[in-house]
Order: C-alpha cells, then sequence, then structure tokens
C-alpha cells in the first residue's frame, strides 16, 4: 500500500535565534511503518508536536488531505504517544486507560482490549507513577490507540526496552500498519529502526535529507562499507575474477591483504566459499549504523 496519509511540508519553528526546524517535509503512506530518525537534539520531538499542532511552528501538515484541527474526531485520526503514558501518577493504569477511551468517546471494553494486546494486563492496577520505562511506553502506545486512529505517532517508543521487548514492539506495530495504520516513530538509534522500520526519514540540520525503504538505505550502507581480507597471496588472481565477475571492488593493500568495497562481508564470505579460496581474516569497517546515520546526516544524501 503506498496512499499517503500524511503530508508534512516546509515545517519551521526556531527557538530564540537556534532554527531548529528550518523547512522540514515527509510523506507518511498507508500501511508502513516509517522510522523517523536523527541525532540527539536534532528536532524529532519538535517536528512531531508541530504535526500535531501542540506546537506553534510554520508550515503545514495534512492528515488524509485535511489539516487535524479540520476533523470532527481528531482522535480516530491520530494517537501520539510522547515519552510513555501522560497521567496523573496516583491513577491506576486501567481507570487512567478508562478515562482516556471515555474522553475519546470509545467504550472502556476497548481499554481493557488494548492493555490485553500490549501485554499488560497484569498491571492493571499498578500505579502510574510505579510504572518501569518499559511499561510506561506499552501503556503509551495503548492510549493512543484507543480511538483505533488511521495514523500512530510515537516519540522513541524504544526507550528503555530490552531486546525482547524491542521484538514484542516490532511485530506489535507491524500489526497496526498491517491493518492499514500509518505508523511513525522516532528514534535516534538506526539499529533499532532497522528492526522495526519499513521506511525511513532522516532529520538533519532541521530538514529531512534522506527518505527512502529501509532496504534501499540497507543496501547504500552495503556499498559503502568496507571488508578487509587476508588470504593466499596464490590466491590473488582469483580474488580479482571475483571481483570483476560479482562488480565490487578490490584494492590490494599488501601481497596478502585487500580492501573491498561494494559487497558485504556475508556474500564475500559465500563467494570465497564456493570458490574454496580460504580467507584467514574477514573483517567488516561498516562501523555501525550509527556512524552510517552520520554519513547521511553530513552529505546530506538523497536516495533517489
Ligand atoms: N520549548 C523549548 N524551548 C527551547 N528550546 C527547545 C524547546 N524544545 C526543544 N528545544 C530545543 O530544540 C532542539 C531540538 O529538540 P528536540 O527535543 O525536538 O530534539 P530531538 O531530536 O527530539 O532530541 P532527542 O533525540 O534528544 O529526544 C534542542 O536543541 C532543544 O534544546
Amino acid at each position: 500500500m503506498t496512499d499517503v496519509a500524511v503530508q508534512v511540508r516546509e515545517l519551521r519553528r526556531a527557538f530564540g535565534r537556534k532554527q531548529v526546524l528550518d523547512g522540514v517535509s515527509m510523506d507518511l503512506r498507508a500501511g508502513c511503518v516509517t522510522g523517523f530518525v536523527g541525532s540527539n537534539g536534532s528536532g524529532k520531538t519538535t517536528t512531531l508536536r508541530a504535526m500535531l499542532g501542540l506546537l506553534p511552528a510554520e508550515g503545514r501538515t495534512l492528515f488524509f488531505g485535511r489539516p487535524l484541527a479540520a476533523w470532527r474526531a481528531p482522535s480516530r485520526i491520530v494517537g501520539a504517544a510522547f515519552a510513555g503514558v501522560a497521567g496523573h501518577p496516583k491513577h491506576r493504569v486501567r481507570h487512567h486507560l478508562h478515562m482516556v477511551a471515555a474522553g475519546a468517546g470509545v467504550p472502556t471494553r476497548r481499554a481493557d482490549e488494548l492493555l490485553e494486546q500490549v501485554g499488560m494486563r497484569e498491571a492493571a492496577d499498578i500505579r502510574l507513577s510505579a510504572l518501569s520505562l518499559g511499561m510506561s511506553q506499552r501503556i503509551g502506545i495503548a492510549q493512543a490507540l484507543v480511538a483505533a486512529p488511521r495514523v500512530l505517532i510515537l516519540d522513541e517508543p524504544a526507550n528503555g526496552l530490552d531486546p525482547h521487548a524491542i521484538r514484542w514492539l516490532r511485530d506489535f506495530l507491524r500489526t497496526i500498519a498491517d491493518t492499514g495504520t500509518a505508523v511513525l516513530l522516532s528514534s535516534h538509534l538506526l539499529a533499532e529502526m532497522q528492526q522495526m522500520a519499513d521506511r525511513v526519514a532522516v532529520l538533519s540540520q532541521g530538514r529531512v535529507v534522506a527518505e527512502a525503504a529501509m532496504s534501499d538505505l540497507l543496501a547504500y550502507a552495503d556499498r559503502q562499507s568496507v571488508v578487509q581480507i587476508q588470504f593466499a597471496p596464490d590466491d590473488a588472481p582469483a580474488l580479482t575474477g571475483l571481483s570483476r565477475r560479482h562488480g565490487f571492488e578490490l584494492r590490494r593493500t599488501g601481497p596478502d591483504t585487500a580492501d573491498i568495497t561494494g559487497i558485504n562481508r556475508e556474500k564475500l564470505a559465500r563467494l570465497c566459499l564456493d570458490l574454496r579460496v580460504p580467507l584467514f581474516q574477514l573483517s567488516e569497517d561498516r562501523s555501525s549504523l550509527e556512524d552510517f546515520y552520520l554519513t547521511i546526516a553530513h552529505e546530506e544524501f538523497k536516495i533517489a
């Protein structure tokens, strides 16, 4: 599904002299999980708040072609969660969600269903102040979903989650997106997004500098990575032939060492195994996706 659910256009916002948003534009697609990434302080939260009209900003955000305020029941259009759950710390989880449901004009049984869906039934009687960060994130998501919105916006939802909970979140968001909901989640960790998002929008210096399918971004990362190998000098011609046949670049750095670009470590290892060329060292200077993100941010990289 590629229907555009949300169009964000030219958002601008300064705090004092600092131009935090300098023309942020992006599209969110229905049925798609979009990761919104940018380093700490790059303006992700500011963008989300501006999109939702929680913060005055120049520019516009259209939800299914209209500003949010033009919809009769905005909570059915978009649900959002910022840093876990917002509510009275003394309220207990179930009571809190019932109040949110009542406020949104939906039956309280919807809140109970969501509590079940986010795996928090056992936490129903816990006070909001006693929730762990991970629990609070889940309840925040339940709260955002209470009116079954067509767009779900989550600010750093993976914060404080352990790997098991991140897997849960990924599967949960996939289920939500599969119903046609457009999901936007922000994070300063690209590695997390790699697990969760179909598409990614990269925020840098107040603008979205890349918007692409996650698979394209990862393929680009592969092309940028450098694999260092060590081999038997006799195998040099075989490796050169392999590089020609498979279109990767091999640059000799010594009689038995080379730097390779244009192919990732796993694929290279498989090709060498097939060719029966033993490698004595195989390391990849892909650094990390974090470093890769910094590269994109600096190069103002655009993926077609
Ligand atoms: N109300 C405010 N008043 C002044 N400055 C603000 C305000 N809100 C945000 N900022 C500044 O705007 C910049 C962007 O902040 P924002 O919280 O949007 O970044 P972020 O990308 O969400 O960061 P993080 O990943 O750390 O959550 C920061 O420099 C922050 O200090």
